[in-house]
């Protein structure tokens, strides 16, 4: 019979040197259930005090983690993935309850991206050698950086503390984690996998806490050698200026507003199908959702019915339902600016082809949102230049190739597009012209290994692969005489 994990009896706790522990800080937070609106529990948000504490244990963790073997770290690493499969329930059913993901994607993608990017960084660190000779007989060495600080924001909550705490034990890092604030439970239950995969007490540390406390304390920490972020474009920069008085490594995973382009060559009806439905996936909070579709003229008014009529069946629901429909979205907050973006698209003159304000009939209780699409929008209205992280979609036409291209790189970001077209050259030629991290033709997914990140202001550095790895090390060059 499994050993379930039970988060809630650690939620209010800091797991700090290998043990869970009273924090030094009494702020409480309420965690509430996006679906009923109730509160879940409560959780401590940390102070500098706790910071330091977790600091100070990554750092002693350091001194011997750091020299260990690869092989012994890989031998963790397996033991951390047998752990995992184990408890993939348990991470699924946090992100239902905390963040309302709908049971079953939660299970097939929220919670299998801790054993997705772990089977696939695993691979990675085999592959990479630690130590490579270059043709000039100059040795190249590749260590750990040191003490690291990750934060992570509640949308693919798993997802990313995979991304960042897996390549930080592979290389022999020390890391301490600062999960959002709004998603403690999955960051409970994944702090309880790594102490039960056998890691030495210290080179994981879980600190919750919110952004200007704990997330400040650990970006200005001078005995953390590097900090991973992933979350907004705004706390990106506040982290980056945090870390600028001790010359910290800053890797950001921001924002997006991916553009979609579609050609009349693709095949419409499945092409906008899965377009539509892409973009309302996780109820739109997707930091590389296509949330910008760009159509051809010629098959402009075509794409507007199939995409209406896929808005139109998009369920939305109870996320611990089976299902295909969307859920809440995460958070009052959320909710909030969802609404008031789309009131500003209505008042910029948008024309609304479904959805709009409001909630869906019969989900008064809950942050539902209508799914909802803009038409005939311009460049420079909000809704199109804006990130709005729920499930709305703009569509706006274009003429030829080059005006495509154009109005997808008018934006400050480039974590991802995406491109709809039946002509190979064509798809070669516009992907080259793109400036984003990722293009996926016709319907091409993300898998895990590849790496994963954006141009511009959608951050820098790469998540995933022998590249996700590289951010965490440091290289040594040997010269010898
Ligand atoms: N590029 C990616 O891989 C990726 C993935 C997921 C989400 N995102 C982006 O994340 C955003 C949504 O997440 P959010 O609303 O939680 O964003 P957020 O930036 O407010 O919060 C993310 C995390 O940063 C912390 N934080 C906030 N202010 C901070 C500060 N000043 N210093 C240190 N830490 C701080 C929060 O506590 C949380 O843990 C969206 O913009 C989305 O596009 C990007």
């Amino acid at each position: 019979m499994l050993d379930r994990i039970k988060p809630m009896e650690n939620l209010n706790k800091f797991y700090i040197d290998g043990a869970w522990i009273t924090p030094q800080s009494r702020q409480m937070f309420a965690v509430l259930n996006p679906t009923t609106e109730q509160q879940l529990g409560e959780i401590v948000l940390g102070n500098s005090d706790d910071v330091d504490f977790a600091v100070a244990a990554a750092n002693r963790a350091f001194e011997t983690y750091s020299r260990t073997s690869k092989e012994h770290r890989l031998e963790l690493l397996e033991n951390l993935l047998e752990v995992t499969e184990k408890h993939l329930e348990e991470l699924a059913q946090a992100m239902t309850l905390e963040m309302g993901a709908p049971i079953t994607m939660s299970r097939e993608a929220q919670a299998d991206a801790a054993v997705g990017h772990l089977v696939a960084y695993i691979e990675a660190f085999k592959a990479q050698h630690q130590r490579n000779v270059l043709a000039n007989a100059d040795t190249l060495l590749y260590e750990p950086i040191g003490v690291c600080g990750l934060i992570t924001p509640w949308n693919w909550p798993i997802n990313q503390i995979a991304l960042k705490v897996i390549p930080a034990l592979a290389t022999g890092c020390t890391c301490i984690l600062k999960p959002s604030e709004h998603t403690p439970i999955s960051a409970t239950v994944y702090a309880q996998i790594i102490h039960e995969a056998g890691y030495p007490a210290g080179v994981f540390n879980l600190v919750q806490g919110d952004g200007p406390s704990v997330g400040s304390a650990l970006s200005c920490h001078p005995d953390v050698q590097m900090m991973s972020f992933t979350g907004s474009t705004r706390a990106g920069k506040a982290i980056t200026r945090d870390a600028a008085d001790t010359v910290k490594r800053v890797t950001l995973e921001l924002g997006g507003k991916s553009p979609n382009l579609v050609f009349a060559d693709c095949d419409l009806e499945a092409r906008v199908t899965a377009s539509v439905l892409e973009c309302f996936y996780n109820t739109g909070q997707s930091c590389d959702a296509p949330t910008r579709m760009l159509v051809e003229r010629s098959c402009y008014d075509q794409t507007l019915e199939i995409a209406w009529r896929v808005a139109m069946d998009q369920a939305v629901g109870d996320p611990c339902q089976e299902g295909d429909h969307i859920g809440p979205l995460f958070d009052q907050i959320q909710f909030d600016r969802v609404q008031a973006l789309i009131k500003v698209g209505i008042d910029e003159g948008a024309r609304v082809l479904c959805g709009g304000a409001g909630k869906p009939e019969g989900l008064e209780t809950g942050w539902f949102v209508r799914p909802t699409i803009f038409v005939d929008v311009t460049d420079t209205m909000r809704v199109t230049r804006e990130e709005i992280f729920g499930p709305v979609l703009v569509i706006m036409p274009f003429d030829d190739e080059a005006e495509a291209i154009k109005l997808a790189n008018d934006t400050s970001y480039g974590l991802a597009a995406y491109l709809q077209t039946g002509d190979a050259d064509r798809a070669e030629r516009v992907a080259a012209q793109l400036k984003a991290g990722a293009v996926h033709i016709n319907g091409g997914e993300f898998n895990y290994g590849s790496p994963f990140g954006g141009y511009r202001q959608s951050g820098n550095g790469r998540e995933g692969g022998i590249q996700g790895l590289e951010d965490y090390q440091e290289i040594k060059t040997l010269h010898f005489g």
